[in-house]
């Protein structure tokens, strides 16, 4: 995957003293006045890097930062103002906030999890008691046959997990997604993902946890204010990476 000097800046509508209020769109429309103006943020500039088959890559920096940012640009769901990204291969993004449909079981949303990943009913039925074996929701009961709005928000991360993790990727982009299990499930991430790495996709993580970046990536990039600081192995990155925030407090 290439990377070659992105900027990636969000428009933001109706932002302003007075936009949005009934009486200002009105005067708008008396005025026959354009929409109202926008502002910007300006979240990546310039970012330039190359991702090669089999790497796990770590993303770091502090809060607003760019990562989460950063990573939907490389799933295509954001585009850039300027600058390209090439991929080999279909990228997919598991987010935190991935798409789960809460009022759903969580059996029916693993079937649709895989059904939307490409995967045919017969697939989805061999893998089916995997996906549910591997996230552990059922070890303290019958949690699978509830919606997931039942559900705390780790267990939720942990299923949205499993299901991606059962297909093999091109370009796995994790966001969050690992600092919210339990120690026993993050080993058996972190060993899916070691795994799906072997497979020889690239893997992608967003994470404010150290210690998950240093269990899984072994490479790491560090932004901040959108650009990147640093990108290197991930002890020496981490570690520099630790010290700024410590002179930062
Ligand atoms: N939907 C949005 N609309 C406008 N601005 C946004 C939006 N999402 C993010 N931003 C801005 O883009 C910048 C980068 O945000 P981003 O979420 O990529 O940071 P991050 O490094 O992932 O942060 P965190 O560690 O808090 O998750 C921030 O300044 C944020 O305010």
């Amino acid at each position: 995957m290439v990377v070659d000097d992105v900027h990636i800046v969000y428009k933001i509508y109706g932002s302003g003293a007075g936009r949005g209020s009934a009486t200002s769109a009105l005067s708008r429309i008396v005025r026959r006045k354009a929409s109202p103006a926008l502002s910007e943020v300006h979240a990546v500039r310039g970012i330039s890097f190359t991702a090669y088959k089999g790497e796990a890559i770590g993303l770091i920096g502090s809060n607003g930062s760019g990562k989460s940012t950063t990573l939907a640009a490389v799933a295509g769901l954001l585009p850039t103002a300027s600058g390209a990204i090439y991929t080999d291969g279909q990228p997919s993004l598991l987010g935190v906030n991935a798409a789960m449909m809460n009022d759903l079981t969580g059996e029916r949303n693993v079937v649709l999890g895989c059904l939307a990943m490409g995967m045919s009913y017969a697939e989805v039925r061999e893998r089916y008691q995997g996906i549910v074996d591997f996230s552990g929701i059922n070890e303290r009961g019958d949690f699978i046959s509830l919606p997931m709005r039942t559900y705390s928000s780790g267990m939720g991360a942990r299923l949205r997990f499993s299901i991606a993790a059962a297909k093999t990727h091109d370009v796995l982009l994790i966001d969050e997604a690992l600092s919210t299990g339990d120690a026993s499930f993050q080993r058996r991430s972190e060993a899916r993902i070691k795994e799906l790495r072997e497979e020889a996709g690239t893997v992608f993580l967003v994470s404010h946890s150290s210690k998950s970046i240093r269990d899984t990536c072994d490479r790491t990039i560090w932004l901040e204010h959108g650009v990147i600081r640093a990108d290197g192995p991930t002890d020496e990155i981490v570690e520099a990476y630790e010290s700024y925030m410590k002179d930062r407090k």
